[in-house]
């Protein structure tokens, strides 16, 4: 099998003479997706999950040759890229028998519900798809962020054109080949290669789109200026903040600082990005945090290293320039800030003032400040005055203060005593402001990727049959 998804990512290769797609292949794929789409769409509901499962079941027992590739292309660590890919075989059949439940229901409307109608008018509306579904997933995973526009768009009917992140289109490419061994045509899901800036415009823009479903930076944002009247579902960056109350389980709160700020060396979307806490147990709380920072091993994703080089020398230098600001007007450094090419070494920065870029900027990398804040209202404010506005969390043992804190925290999700966090993925997952367009999550997706039809049967006399 190993053989069989090495031969498939190298016919995509050979089979041009650059590894990304010229824009006459682009519209070949656009017209071959329109194409299976039609024949698609007449494909029983059940069929199409049968369908479904076996790509799941096919992606999960030949995890390990894309688990390398996301280890190779995108410094996973290895523990973490098998997860990535048996994380998306369960959220791909989720998708199947979800799938199931909700496309086969439609809804009847009668029309005496209305003042001045008798019911001679019968409504019978569904959903059914879009068409072709445009994916763009980014980066930090290249095979879970993929399926979780894949299949949601294919059960309901559509096809699919997946632009998989440039850094990550190898194991991209071997899950694409999973759904064909799983007997989706070719045509019906297919994969354009190339650099985001140099295809991008052209796939975006393209009027065989019926539908964007982008994760990544602010490049969503510049896509939904340019994009024409189709359905967007956009997740973008997040400064996600956590917010530490005084009657707080601090050894709760430092766990998941740790998890939610380093883990994957802080490259999530959903990863803590601002401790705001109170200031009378602030100290106690960078000093647990410390002390599980000095635990994160640094290294190779091959050995398992908590900490591994971030995606590339600009995301690197980027975040440098953070670091560089916050010295220079005077945050407190937990530890030395390290660096070898774009190893970085995982770094706490305290005292951190509004001021400073690394209180408002999404670093993308092991790099965490602490804002010490006197009320829960300044922890508030400050989380609301930022554009990102993603996930949020609070830590307290008081429930009803959490509450009331979820309420007045604008972002698009608030945890109550644990970090932000994408999954179970048929959680709802959304970023209001600069964080996003639409809702995620397995059932939102389906949905996002239909439209309603509507059959009126108007009939000469009034019909009660239906009761
Ligand atoms: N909210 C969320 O769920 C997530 C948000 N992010 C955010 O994404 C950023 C980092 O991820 P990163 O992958 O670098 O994000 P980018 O926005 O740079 O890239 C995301 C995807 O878009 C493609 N792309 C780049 N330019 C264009 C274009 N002009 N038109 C169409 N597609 C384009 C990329 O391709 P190529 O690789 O070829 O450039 C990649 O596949 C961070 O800001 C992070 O917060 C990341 C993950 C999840
Ligand atoms: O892209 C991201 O960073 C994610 O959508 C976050 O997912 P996670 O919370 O499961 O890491």
């Amino acid at each position: 099998m190993e053989d069989i998804l090495v031969w498939e990512v190298c016919q995509h290769f050979e089979s041009r003479h650059s590894s990304a797609c010229t824009q006459e292949e682009v519209n070949k794929i656009f017209e071959s997706a329109k194409a299976a789409q039609k024949l698609w769409a007449k494909v029983p509901l059940w069929k199409r999950a049968e369908a479904l499962h076996k790509a799941a079941a096919l992606l999960k027992e030949h995890k390990a040759p894309m688990a390398e590739c996301l280890v190779k292309e995108v410094a996973k660590p290895a523990k973490d890229a098998v997860s990535e890919v048996v994380r998306s075989g369960d959220l791909i059949s989720y998708t199947a028998e979800e799938g199931v439940r909700i496309l086969s229901e439609g809804k009847f409307l009668v029309s005496d519900s209305f003042p001045g109608n008798e019911r001679n008018k019968l409504c019978l509306s569904s959903k059914i798809p879009l068409g072709v579904v445009l994916a763009i997933p980014p980066f930090n995973y290249p095979v879970n962020l993929a399926v979780s526009k894949i299949s949601p768009a294919l059960i309901a009917g559509n096809a699919v054109v997946l632009k998989p992140p440039t850094q990550g289109a190898v194991a991209g490419l071997h899950m694409v080949h999973c759904f064909h061994l799983a007997g989706f045509p070719k045509g019906l899901l297919s994969c354009v290669t190339g650099k985001g800036s140099e295809i991008g415009d052209f796939l975006t823009m393209h009027p065989g789109v019926n539908c964007i479903s982008f994760t990544g930076g602010d490049t969503g944002i510049a896509i939904s200026k340019k994009a024409s009247m189709v359905p967007l579902q956009m997740e973008l960056g997040g400064k996600d903040a956590c917010i530490v109350l005084e009657d707080a389980d601090l050894d709760l709160a430092a766990a998941n600082v740790v998890k939610g700020g380093y883990s994957y060396s802080g490259q999530r979307c959903t990863a803590v990005k601002v401790v705001l806490a109170i200031e009378s147990i602030a100290d106690e709380l960078v000093s647990k945090v410390n002390a599980k920072i000095a635990k994160l091993t640094v290294g190779l994703p091959e050995n398992n290293a908590d900490i591994t080089a971030v995606v590339s020398e600009s995301s690197a230098n980027f975040i440098e320039g953070l670091v560089e600001d916050a010295k220079e007007k005077g945050a407190t450094f937990c530890q030395e800030y390290r660096r070898e090419g774009n190893l970085i070494w995982p770094l706490l920065v305290d005292h951190v003032r509004p001021g400073m870029r690394l209180a408002w900027e999404e670093p993308f990398g092991p790099v965490l400040p602490v804002i010490r804040i006197s009320t829960a209202e300044e922890g508030i404010h400050h989380c609301n005055a930022n554009n990102f506005a993603l996930q949020g969390c609070v830590f307290t043992r008081d429930i009803n203060k959490a509450i009331l804190i979820s309420n007045a925290m604008e972002t698009g999700t608030v945890q109550i005593n644990s970090a932000p966090a994408r999954g179970p993925d048929h959680f709802p997952f959304q970023g209001l402001r600069d964080s996003g367009i639409g809702s995620q999550g397995i059932t939102n997706s389906i949905n996002m990727m239909t439209k309603v039809k509507s059959t009126v049967i108007n009939l000469p006399f009034p019909s009660y049959t239906m009761g």
